[in-house]
This record gives structure tokens, sequence and C-alpha cells, in this order.
């Protein structure tokens, strides 16, 4: 099985102690999303508005997601002016649920690439964690915003499958939900060895930790919807999807 790897730190506890035989396909949102439409991938962590903009022929695995209730430290809008004055931004090219996150927290705001100047910059991922900490310039956690204007957590990713779903779906979710618990029960050897190998400061990713969430839960869900709502009234997805599991294809057709 072919499966997605983001190649950030916040992949760490997915990846702890996984006992399932997979190749790992490594890349940034973006390129995991481009792949896992393409059918270089079997199953990946997508940013959640692309599953929804594809919804009609993917499946999610039920038990995971990449989520936050409040800050999140990784999703970082760098600038040095108040967020209500604020009128362009400039985006990783990394990122697509937190670029339509931004159109709709700051709905005024156009939204420009990277190379080029703007008021603010959109920074994911461990170049937000990394200038989080290094930059004096004020960042501004999207976490922390979303659930300040919704009171709900902010799903940036979920696992999606192309239909018709590889075999062996089910019981590779069951290893990831396992590695995350096991990570979850061993908190600083998970800190300690993700600061080997993503090398940051092993106190400061036991925090980082704490912040994410895997598990997708009913609150996790209203929150997508929600997020799919308010993305739908910006314009940037036709219409919400119902979000459709993979263990839906386990009950028998008759
Ligand atoms: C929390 C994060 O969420 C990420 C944000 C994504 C996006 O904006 O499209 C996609 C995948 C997630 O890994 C992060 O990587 O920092």
């Amino acid at each position: 099985m072919r499966l997605g790897r983001i190649s950030y730190v916040n992949m760490a506890p997915v990846f702890h102690r996984l006992e399932y035989d997979v190749e790992e396909i490594t890349g940034v949102p973006t390129a995991l999303n481009r792949m896992l439409l393409d059918g270089q991938i079997d199953v990946a962590p997508i940013s959640s508005i692309e599953y929804a903009r594809n919804a009609d022929h993917l499946r999610l695995l039920p038990r995971l997601c990449v989520s936050s209730e409040g800050a999140v430290d990784s999703i970082q809008l760098v600038t040095r002016l108040p967020l209500g004055r604020v009128r362009s931004v400039a985006v990783t090219p990394e990122s697509a649920t937190s670029v339509v996150l931004t159109k709709v927290l700051l709905p005024g705001a156009e939204i420009r690439p990277f190379e080029q100047d703007a008021d603010a910059r959109l920074l994911i991922g461990d170049a937000a964690l990394k200038s989080a900490f290094e930059d004096p310039t004020p960042h501004h956690d999207l976490g922390r915003l979303w659930l300040e204007r919704t009171g709900l957590p902010m799903v940036f990713a979920v696992w999606a499958a192309p239909e018709p779903v590889v075999e062996g779906l089910s019981d590779l979710e069951h290893a990831l939900v396992a590695s995350v618990r096991l990570a979850r029960s061993e908190p600083e050897k998970l800190a300690y060895e993700a600061s080997a190998r993503y090398g940051y400061p092993a106190g400061f990713l036991a925090r980082y930790f704490e912040k994410l969430r895997y598990s997708f839960g009913p609150r996790e869900r209203a929150g997508l919807y929600t997020f799919l709502e308010m993305a739908r009234d910006v314009g940037e997805l036709h219409h919400v999807p119902e979000l459709r599991f993979a263990r839906d294809l386990r009950v028998p057709l008759s």
C-alpha cells in the first residue's frame, strides 16, 4: 500500500510505531493532494478543503484527522499590521486549507503568491513553527482565531482514499490509531525521537503535540462542516458534500 506522509513534524505521532507494511510517500500537503487525486498514492492525509472539492470520488478514514481546538502553533499569519488593516496576504504554496481559512477569516484581503510583497504572510507546518520560534514579528495563530470565531475545532487535514478504496484500508487505519495511542502514552519518547529527526527542542515539540488532535470525533466533524459552509460562502467550494467514510463500504449491499 502506498501511504502519503506529510513532510512536517505533525506526522510524528501517526508514524511513531506504525506496524503496517506500507510504502511511505512523503510530500508537502499540496503535493500529496495532487498525488492522491492523480492515483499515485492509495491513501494520504490531504487538505480538508481538497477532500471537499473531490468528495464524490474519495472516501474518508473515520477515525483520523489533523486538527486543533484553539492554537495549533503551525498555522501562522505573520504581520506587523493589526489584523483589521491587512489588505493582502502572500500565501505558502504548500497549503490548500489554510489559504481558504485565511479568506474566511479575512474576507477583504487579497491572496497573492508567496514571492510577492504583501501586508501579511501565511506559513504552515514546520516553517510556521520555526518562524513563531525565531521571528519577533507578531504571529496570529489561525487555529486560535478560528476557535474565537466559531467555538469549534479546526480540521486541517483528513485521511482520504480514492474509490474503489485499496484493500486493507481499515487495518491500516487501526495501525495508525494504535501508533497515535502509543505516542500519547509515552510523550517524552515521542518528543525526543521527533526532536532527533526534525531538529526542534524536545520540550517545544512536546507542547506542540499536545495542541495537535488526531481523533476525528463529533466536535471535529462539526468544525469541518462549519468551515466548509464558510468556504462555500466565500466562493471557494461549490457545495458542502456529505462526509463519506470508508467504513460504510463494509455494509453489505442487498
Ligand atoms: C496543522 C497543520 O495542518 C496542515 C495544513 C494543511 C493545509 O493548510 O492545507 C494541510 C495539512 C496539514 O498538515 C500543519 O501542517 O501545520
